[in-house]
């Protein structure tokens, strides 16, 4: 993978200097002729004739890195003590950790939050069940659960390195709606056995958040577990994705001027996100979609070993188009891509129709960079926080869970995912919108309140809400 579609980096560098022979300005010539941008300095240590120096220097590429090193080392009077990559020490050890919320002082405090008197709470939950949900964190916690099966868009990687991104997950749900985020990556990718070890550890959560699990099994397991367990099963990458996307594009074809129902959209990778995302826009009245995956465009005039392709081949391409990306690109007014990196070339864009509107979802790395096609595209987003548009399922999901919890749903439904996007599309004004601002950033104070309260309001007009929050109470 090409380092430069990673996106810039930041590393710390540790310089110690001769100050009687190198002046701070040589250093930074190295760098800045290098390539580098230095963007902090922190001095560690000074003495006579000495000094040494953190300076923390952003590449765009990693190649530059090198370049850096040797220029520096090259340089008489200077010792390149250590280089860290900023990314790597923000994951050093773990990015959560679990804090208790009362501190445990004395014998007094353990004997309450521990035994003998914990035994009295645990009793009161036995005779009365749903005491789980006032007296546990059990009204607050989602499991974030992966199987490792298709992380980003790196492919099957295991559990064990899908880790940092359920950890990132957990983070996010922390930071934008309070809610308390277990990652939880299982050591099978057994679908059966997934559905039974969810279904075991159910109890301690109020939510179940499925993430990066592959299509198709992803389906089955989504399915089952909404069948048989009483809190709401969400799969991230599926429905996540699809609330945003639409949001997105409901945005972005106000810029065109183009309708929903006249459109054609060609929807590149269909698996989890890319079956939801279909589903979400012909539900909305999308006429002319053409999915398109490894084998060309799925198409009913072919039969699908994998159920969901056909029921997919069956409800879309009413053209019967067949052939690769690159042929039924041709006159599509919207692609939108969540397969694989560099899938979509520039030919491909000019091939497409008047103000081509481009969502490039893949992660990490885009199906096209936004600078390879800027200038022929009239809206192009990505899933990545380093450009505008960012269309990621980050915007939904703290807050669709925020809602669920707030008012203990037994599911996540249809009402309470399409209040969600209607909800992120309100929270951009027509004054507002632009090519470069068709939806909210997830740092928006007003995101996930709004999400939370709508998907309240339709967890209680569709009655899967088990609790009416306050504010809703007459
Ligand atoms: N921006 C966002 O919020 C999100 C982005 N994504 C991205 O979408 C991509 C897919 O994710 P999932 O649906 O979860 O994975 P998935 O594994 O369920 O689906 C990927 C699909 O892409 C297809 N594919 C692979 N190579 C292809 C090719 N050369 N041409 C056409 N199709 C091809 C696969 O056959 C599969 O059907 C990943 O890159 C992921 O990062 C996924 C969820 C959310
Ligand atoms: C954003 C996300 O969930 C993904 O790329 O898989
Ligand atoms: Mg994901």
């Amino acid at each position: 993978m090409e380092s430069k579609s990673l996106g810039g980096k930041s590393f710390i560098l540790r310089l110690e200097f001769n100050t009687e022979t190198l002046t701070f300005g040589h250093v930074a010539a190295a760098i800045s002729e290098a390539g580098g941008d230095i963007i902090a300095i922190d001095v560690i240590q000074t003495g006579r004739g000495s000094s040494i120096r953190d300076l923390t220097v952003t590449v765009k590429d990693s190649v530059q890195i090198d370049l850096i090193t040797e220029k520096l080392k090259a340089l008489e009077g200077l010792r390149l003590v250590n280089i860290s990559d900023r990314t790597f020490l923000l994951h050093l050890g773990g990015k959560i950790e679990m804090k208790p919320k009362t501190p445990i002082h004395n014998r007094d405090d353990l004997s309450r939050v521990y035994t003998p008197d914990v035994a009295r709470v645990c009793m009161a939950i036995h005779e009365e069940p749903k005491k789980a949900f006032t007296l546990t964190i059990k009204r607050n916690t989602v499991a974030v659960v992966s199987d490792g099966s298709a992380v980003l868009g790196l492919g099957n990687i295991g559990s064990r390195a899908a880790m940092p991104v359920m950890e990132g997950k957990a983070m996010l749900f922390k930071q934008f709606a309070d809610v308390d985020a277990f990652p939880i990556c299982l050591d099978t990718q057994d679908t059966e056995q997934i559905i039974q070890t969810v279904k075991a550890i159910a109890p301690a959560f109020g939510g179940i958040n499925l993430e990066d699990i592959s299509a198709p099994r992803c389906f089955e397991i989504e399915e089952r577990l909404k069948q048989e367990l009483d809190i709401p099963v969400f799969h991230d990458d599926q429905h996540g994705t699809a609330v945003v996307l639409y949001a997105g594009l409901i945005s972005a074809l106000k810029i065109v001027g183009k309708s929903i129902q006249d459109v054609k959209v060609v929807v590149c990778g269909i698996g989890a996100a890319g079956m939801a995302c279909s589903k979400i826009l012909l539900s909305a009245g999308v006429r002319n979609l053409v999915g398109v995956d490894r084998d060309g465009a799925l198409v009913s005039t072919r039969t699908y070993d994998n159920p969901s392709w056909q029921w997919f081949a069956e409800n879309s391409n009413p053209n019967k188009e067949e052939g690769s990306l690159a042929v039924v690109i041709a006159g599509a007014d919207v692609f939108i891509g969540v397969s694989r990196a560099g899938l979509l070339k520039r030919e491909d864009v000019q091939r497409m129709a008047k103000d081509p509107i481009v969502f490039a979802m893949a992660n990490p790395v885009p199906e096209v960079l936004p600078e390879e096609v800027e200038d022929i595209v009239a809206v192009m987003a990505t899933g990545r926080s380093d450009y505008p548009n960012q269309i990621n399922n980050v915007l939904c999901f703290p807050g669709m869970f925020r809602g669920a919890l707030d008012c203990r749903a037994t599911v996540i439904n249809e009402e309470m995912k399409l209040a969600a996007a209607e909800a992120i599309a309100s929270v951009i004004s027509d004054d507002e919108r632009s090519k470069f601002y068709i939806i909210p950033s997830v740092f928006n104070s007003d995101i996930v309140k709004t999400i939370r309260d709508r998907v309240v309001e339709a967890a209680i007009r569709s009655k899967v809400a088990r609790r009416i929050p306050r504010e809703y109470r007459q």
